[in-house]
């Protein structure tokens, strides 16, 4: 019998994306609500109550709305915002995150799916931290640079409608130094004070990449470009979505330039790790609509549901 999916916010651009995964699937059956009831909250309760599985694709207050609308002890959400990604009782749906986390993303009925900038910067980091190679006390900082499908529909249309031409180069922003994906990065790696983050998003559809900038003077002592990519070698071996880049990236250094948008199209990460006698840059790239969004909602939902975790993607 098919796991019963209903998708809320199934109109918007990770929704879509999620059905576009979700499309083809034999043991799949996507419920879906009337385009005219989609804001309809008893409409959006049944169907959440009816599914095995419902994603949350909607901006963060809906999200907690949706949240408080299960009474069905069967029904697992999958949320794609912001709001529950470090609330007690919610999974963090990142399960290469460490060892016991597939475990936890198995037997919770609510899990919380990474921001994109943020799966890039924990992905990056947190074996450095586990590693004992970067202390948890660690002042750094991070740049994303994103395509401008990370700001979903309204930002989408920002960009395709054309004729302003300040969208033309890329756009540094969250200049308040309190961008939403914090909370996470800290939580999820360890590190006890904020990076200082700066995202920039460019006027290409979708593609993302954080780098993280370190003086070999910050690490433990003696390390060098090397030891961070064995650590981060041995923190993803055997992780199919998780690539670890051969040490200064031939691909990269050959042409000079680094593809941010290499893993488009995919639910892969791409971390590099390039260096030299004193400094290193730590990179890690994916696709926001992938692996930053809604592919890594349908891996969180085949790890939920003892399915093989690559399916669909
Ligand atoms: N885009 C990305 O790369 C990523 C997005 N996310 C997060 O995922 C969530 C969804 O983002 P995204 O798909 O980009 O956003 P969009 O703006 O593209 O889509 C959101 C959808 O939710 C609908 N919606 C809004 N309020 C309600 C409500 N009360 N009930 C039902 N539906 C509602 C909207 O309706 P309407 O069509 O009328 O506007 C829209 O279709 C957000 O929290 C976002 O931050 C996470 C990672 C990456
Ligand atoms: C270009 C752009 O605006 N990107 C969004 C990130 C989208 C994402 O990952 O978001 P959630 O945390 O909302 O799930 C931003 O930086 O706010």
């Amino acid at each position: 019998m098919a796991y019963k999916v209903f998708v809320d916010g199934q109109e918007g651009t990770t929704g879509l994306r999620i059905h576009e995964y979700l499309a083809g699937r034999s043991d799949i059956e996507v419920l879906k609500i009337d385009a005219d009831k989609r804001k309809d909250a008893a409409e959006r309760a049944r169907l959440i109550n009816a599914s095995d599985v419902s994603f949350l694709c909607l901006p963060d207050a809906a999200s907690r709305e949706a949240a408080a609308m299960v009474s069905n002890p069967n029904t697992c959400l999958i949320d794609a915002s912001t709001a529950h990604r470090t609330v007690p009782g919610w999974s963090f749906g990142l399960p290469e995150l460490a060892k016991d986390q597939r475990a936890k993303i198995r037997a919770s009925k609510r899990i919380a799916n990474p921001g994109c900038h943020a799966s890039a910067f924990i992905l990056a980091v947190r074996p450095l931290v586990d590693a004992g190679l970067l202390a948890p006390e660690a002042l750094i900082s991070a740049t994303s640079i994103t395509g401008y499908s990370g700001g979903g529909k309204s930002m989408i249309a920002q960009y395709e409608a054309g004729g302003d031409s300040k969208l033309d180069s890329p756009r540094p922003y969250a200049l308040g130094l309190a961008h939403k994906h914090l909370p996470e990065m800290m939580a999820h790696t360890g590190l006890k004070q904020a990076p200082v983050f700066m995202p920039i998003v460019g006027s290409f559809y979708k593609g993302l990449a954080v780098t993280v900038p370190l003086h070999l003077s910050q690490l433990r002592a003696g390390t060098r470009a090397e030891h961070l990519h064995e650590a981060l070698s041995a923190h993803y071996a055997g992780e199919r979505f998780i690539k670890v880049l051969t040490l200064r990236d031939p691909a990269t250094m050959e042409t000079g330039f680094y593809d941010v948008q290499a893993c488009n199209d995919t639910n892969r990460v791409d971390i590099a790790v390039f260096g030299s006698e004193t400094q290193v840059l730590v990179m890690a790239r994916l696709d926001n609509l992938g692996k930053g969004a809604s592919g890594a909602a349908v891996q969180s939902m085949n790890v939920h549901l003892g399915l093989d975790e690559g399916l669909g993607l």
